[in-house]
């Protein structure tokens, strides 16, 4: 035999048996598991609202599942007890969240991985301590006072608003104004690029068409193709990095907030002292962009719905936002909110009926068995994804009793009904729980506080939540009118 076709011949051989252990490197995981596995093709990702599909698969499975995306097995989890295993007891098994398709500078905290998510999150933890979100309440509040009055104006073209675009003028103001220290005006702007790109962010990341299912559903059996084609819309993470980095570089003085810290990196690094480079530093600002610009609007848009179909609710937060302000110096401050506890309430009630992140996930970096009382110890390989179905845990009457019914006593502490640990998960939980928990209750609280004791919010015909498909991430929607009548 010549050598040339000999080793032609070879090659192909050896290529296909990678190929070939590739693809069956899974194989007969969930059996060996012994865990029921979902039998489903998934070209049709585009017309499925995953939160109602987790909840079906809860319903015939029980507490987990498993399915395989393209070879990858993904295990999911709605028990409490190994919820906790996987989110805090053996953390670092699963450090990372499943791989996204995308270039390393554009790796946030959100999407940072291992070592780098470490050493990121021990950088930005102190930017929400409590003193720090303290100097953020004026930005908040005078923020608020500008969305009372782009509703008032609004109000001037009929009684019936669509409160999505509102409330996420709103979210975007408050961020960029309390960590980035730059007035974005997007009530007065609604057109400005950095509003339309943080939306796209999230509307890019729904699968729209059958095309973007296939080429996802073809793409899970070679992740790695899925980073030559922009599926997501990831042009718009490369203007929020240069956003950032024009922000930081542009600063004159200091405000002690967001900025200053990655400038503060900066500088660091420029005397070598800083462990992160100059694409991860500038990257923390698509996070921040990211993830707190549409949850927290998604949460206080839905806000609008429970309020229009509870009115006893609704009052219930009016009254007591009056009693509390009736002994307030200084208006809605940091203490009056901290005594809102029906508010506080009602918000985390909503968060669990509505939650604006449906699902979290865990990548297992190593092999690891997790402690279950039922079924000796589940051993989980490494490359295995963890999902953890939020919506379906919330609506789990299991854990939440009547789960369909809005109440906002399960989470008063004087109450007999309490959470039990690891259900409530909007914000997930453990190391790599949501940084911004606390500035985001803050924001929500400041500005709903002040928009009920303004507006009346009135159920019309037009009053509708329906839930768009093709998000397996968050809770999509494309608006929500609501009548308002000023108080
Ligand atoms: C209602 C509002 C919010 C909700 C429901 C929410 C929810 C979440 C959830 C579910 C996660 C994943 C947690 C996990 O995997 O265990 C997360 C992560 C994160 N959130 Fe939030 N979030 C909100 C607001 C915010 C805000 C306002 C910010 C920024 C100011 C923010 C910044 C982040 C970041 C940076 C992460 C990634 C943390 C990490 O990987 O270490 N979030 N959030």
């Amino acid at each position: 035999m010549e050598v040339l076709p000999a080793v032609f011949i070879g090659t192909v051989i050896i290529l296909g048996a990678r190929i070939l252990a590739h693809l069956l490197k899974f194989r007969g995981y969930f059996e060996a598991l012994d865990v029921p596995k979902v039998r489903m093709w998934t070209f049709n990702q585009h017309k499925m609202v995953f939160q109602y599909f987790d909840i079906e698969c809860m319903l015939q499975f029980g507490r987990i599942w498993g399915k395989y995306e393209g070879i990858t097995p993904h295990l999911f989890l709605a028990e409490p007890k190994l919820i906790k295993e996987v989110l805090v007891k053996k953390f670092d098994s699963f450090v990372d969240r499943q791989y996204f398709p995308m270039e390393e500078k554009h790796r946030s905290l959100v999407d940072a991985r291992s070592e780098s998510w470490r050493v990121m999150r021990r950088i930005l933890t102190p930017t929400f301590t409590s003193g720090k979100l303290k100097t953020m309440f004026t930005p908040m509040q005078r923020v608020a006072d500008e969305f009372i009055v782009a509703v008032e104006q609004r109000l001037k073209t009929g009684p019936v608003v669509d409160m999505k675009p509102l409330y996420q003028a709103l979210s975007l103001d408050t961020i960029a104004n309390c960590a980035f220290g730059v007035n974005t005006n997007s009530f007065t702007q609604p057109n400005n690029v950095l509003f339309r790109k943080c939306r796209d962010v999230f509307s890019d990341l729904r699968i729209k068409n059958v095309l973007e299912s296939t080429i996802l559903f073809l793409g899970s059996y070679f992740p790695k193709v899925l980073e030559w084609i922009d599926l997501f819309g990831l042009e718009n993470f490369d203007y929020l990095w240069r956003t950032t980095r024009d922000i930081a570089l542009t600063r004159e003085g200091s405000r002690g907030d967001f900025i200053d810290k990655l400038i503060e990196l900066k500088e660091d690094l420029d005397k070598g002292k800083c462990p992160l480079n100059e694409d991860q530093i500038f990257a923390q600002g698509i996070g921040f962009f990211q993830a707190g610009f549409e949850t927290s609007s998604n949460t206080m848009t839905t806000m609008m719905y429970t309020f229009a179909k509870n009115p006893y609710v609704q009052n219930t937060v009016f009254e007591e936002i009056k009693e509390v302000l009736r002994d307030s110096k200084n208006g809605i401050d940091y203490d009056a909110i901290g005594k809102m506890t029906y508010l506080d309430a009602t918000i985390k009630e909503n968060l669990r009926m509505y939650p604006p992140v449906t699902r979290i996930d865990r990548l297992c970096l190593q092999d690891c068995r997790l402690d279950d009382a039922t079924r000796q110890k589940l051993l989980i390989k490494k490359g295995t994804v963890v999902q953890i179905p939020i919506y379906a845990i919330h609506h789990n009457p299991d854990f939440f009793p009547e789960p369909y019914v809005f109440r906002p006593e399960r989470f008063l502490s004087a109450e007999d009904i309490s959470v039990a640990d690891m259900t409530f998960q909007a914000f997930g939980s453990g190391p790599r729980t949501c940084i911004g928990m606390r500035f985001a209750m803050a924001e929500m609280k400041i500005a709903l506080a002040k928009f009920i004791l303004k507006f009346k919010v009135v159920d019309c015909p037009e009053t509708k939540l329906d839930f768009l498909p093709g998000d397996p991430f968050f809770l999509a929607y494309s608006s929500l009118c609501v009548k308002l009548e000023t108080r």
